[in-house]
């Protein structure tokens, strides 16, 4: 405190020091401020209106249990929360406004479809980074849905279609690759495949692929960069302010690697130059709204201009960008492991796509016949419910209706079923996790085990009752969008893998511990120190 404002403060109070003074003043402030939390704590655990939902008292009261285990202890909530459920049921309050659900029937409830309003809680959304304005992070039903009627036909099927030859050659490419940099040293899996889902979505997106798969070695590649990003998302959700400084640093601090240049070039440089070129060609009439994801959302006739500004444009760019790139190819490292480390499942696999590529003259058939092949499809969908999709929650809010929860539960230690019933008024968040759904051994019994035949009926035939439950591109109205692109692109390379590369791949001083989910910052993380999914081609 400066001397002057001292004196000014002892001369109105001559009978007290400054220090006096300013100590009461802190006291009074410090209490105000305990009083008021106290109130808050008080209110959310008697009168809120999610005051009837179970859980433990310092989650119902305040939000120090999820900072705790989500930004102190790196991504550990999921894990609470599942010890939550088996304590006190299908239903929890797992932070004062909202809550999680256990059970798979109350899916369709809450990722609903067709005309149910259903938003993202702010809460959740402010992780989204600087793609704020992105489709994904967009926080109320209506905006949401006039942003995504802009993508949509973009990621139709007929769209995938109409590209798969791209894909098809990135993928041959990327087999190529692998065969001959894999035979040199180890490598590592997930970094290899990352190449390809790059340079697909950027390809599919931007109209330009970046080139990854074509380069001489692994470098550069986004992988270490945008798992740097995603480990951010938790503390974003608490000081959303910080991704502006967080970004702010990252810029500054670049140069300090390859990758990090890399992928700002992108995002900074090319991301805008695209959206330009677009606005461009639209003003000359040039029609690129089938090339480029830009080119469709200029031509979009729903979409007012001030959603078609640069900066909103690049963020949707960059959020597509992160969607689809490492969701990919995460699926496929932990397919390639369990593939390569059970040799009757290999074998299973490798005949019937054998099979496919003789009735096709030698060569490994196009995405559609490939979707036919039962136990192939039976492989990737067992492979996306151990990769999970988002492994932590993803919750939505119903605006203008309250959800009623009926169920059965049956404690711990106890034989006896409980009927449970709850509403969870309008307004309030409710989420699920796939790293929990996927889990119910009710549905999907010795959960943790990697079984493809369980996706089969007795006709070898694809069991739906099962895709009711499977979680991983999560469902309703906020389902991704890019299911088309990504079935396309795990058939047609898990084909090519299984037929072409398999044969000679090895995994490398790699155990399940590098596969299997131990946290989660969005996107499940095996154990910290993990060294990945590793590979050589021998022969
Ligand atoms: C195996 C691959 C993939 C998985 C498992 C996956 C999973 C998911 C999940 C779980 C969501 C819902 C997110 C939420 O609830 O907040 C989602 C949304 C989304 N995904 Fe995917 N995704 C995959 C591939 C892709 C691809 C290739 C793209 C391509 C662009 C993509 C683009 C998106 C977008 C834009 C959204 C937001 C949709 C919206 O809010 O309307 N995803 N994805």
């Amino acid at each position: 405190m400066s001397s002057s404002l001292l004196d000014l403060l002892v001369s109105y109070r001559g009978d007290r020091t400054a220090l006096e003074i300013t100590t009461s003043f802190l006291l009074v402030a410090c209490g105000t401020w305990l009083a008021w939390h106290l109130a808050k704590v008080v209110y959310n655990l008697l009168f809120h209106p999610l005051a009837h939902i179970p859980g433990p008292w310092l989650s119902r009261a305040t939000y120090i249990p999820e900072f705790y285990y989500d930004v102190v202890r790196s991504g550990l909530y999921t894990k609470q929360i599942q010890k939550m459920h088996d304590k006190y049921g299908p239903i929890v309050r797992i932070n004062p406004h909202e809550v999680h659900c256990a059970d798979r029937h109350f899916i369709d409830e809450i990722y609903a479809g067709g005309n149910k309003k259903r938003d993202k809680p702010v809460h959740q959304v402010r992780g989204s980074g600087v793609a704020e304005n992105a489709t994904f992070s967009t926080i109320g039903h209506d905006l949401h849905r006039v942003r995504r009627n802009a993508l949509n036909k973009f990621f139709s099927r007929a769209q995938v279609f109409r590209l798969e030859p791209t894909i098809r050659d990135l993928a041959e490419s990327l087999c190529e690759k692998i065969l001959t940099v894999g035979k040199e040293a180890p490598f590592d899996v997930t970094t290899a495949l990352s190449l390809f889902t790059t340079d697909v979505i950027t390809g599919y997106c931007l109209g330009d692929n970046l080139g990854l798969v074509a380069q001489k070695g692994w470098e550069p590649n986004f992988r270490e960069p945008l798992y740097a990003q995603l480990k951010l998302v938790y503390l974003f959700r608490f000081i959303p302010w910080l991704k502006h400084a967080g970004f702010a640093m990252a810029m500054f601090t670049r140069r300090l690697s390859e990758d990090m240049e890399t992928l700002f070039n992108v995002l900074i440089v090319d991301m805008p130059n695209y959206v330009k070129r677009a606005q461009a060609n639209l003003d000359k009439g040039v029609d690129d709204s089938e090339k480029t994801v830009f080119g469709s959302v200029l031509q979009s006739k729903d979409l007012p201009p001030a959603e078609k500004t640069l900066q909103r444009l690049v963020e949707e760019g960059f959020s597509l960008f992160v969607a689809g790139t490492e969701t990919v190819s995460w699926a496929l490292t932990v397919i390639s492991y369990h593939v390569l480390t059970k040799p009757e499942i290999l074998q299973k696999l490798t005949d019937e796509v054998g099979e496919a590529v003789k009735a096709n003259g030698g060569e490994v058939p196009d995405w559609k016949t490939l979707e036919g092949l039962p136990y192939l499809g039976a492989v990737l969908y067992e492979g996306l419910r151990l990769s999970y999709g988002l492994a932590s929650r993803s919750s939505r809010v119903a605006p203008v209706e309250d959800l009623f929860y009926q169920g059965t539960w049956t404690p711990n230690g106890s034989t006896a079923e409980k009927k449970v019933e709850y509403v969870i008024p309008r307004g309030y968040a409710i989420g699920m996790s796939a790293v929990i759904t996927h889990h119910d051994e009710s549905i999907f019994p010795d959960s943790h085990s990697f079984i493809p035949e369980r996706w089969l009926d007795e006709k070898k035939q694809h069991r739906k009752d099962l895709d009711r439950t499977l979680l991983s591109f999560s469902k309703g109205t906020r389902g991704c969008i890019g299911i088309n692109l990504a079935y396309c692109e795990l058939y047609v390379l898990l084909a090519l893998l299984v037929h072409r590369v398999f044969p000679s791949m090895e995994l490398f001083e790699t155990t399940e511990a590098d596969i299997a989910w131990d946290h989660d910052f969005f996107n499940p993380f095996p154990v910290w120190g993990s060294q990945g999914v590793r590979a050589i081609i021998r022969g």
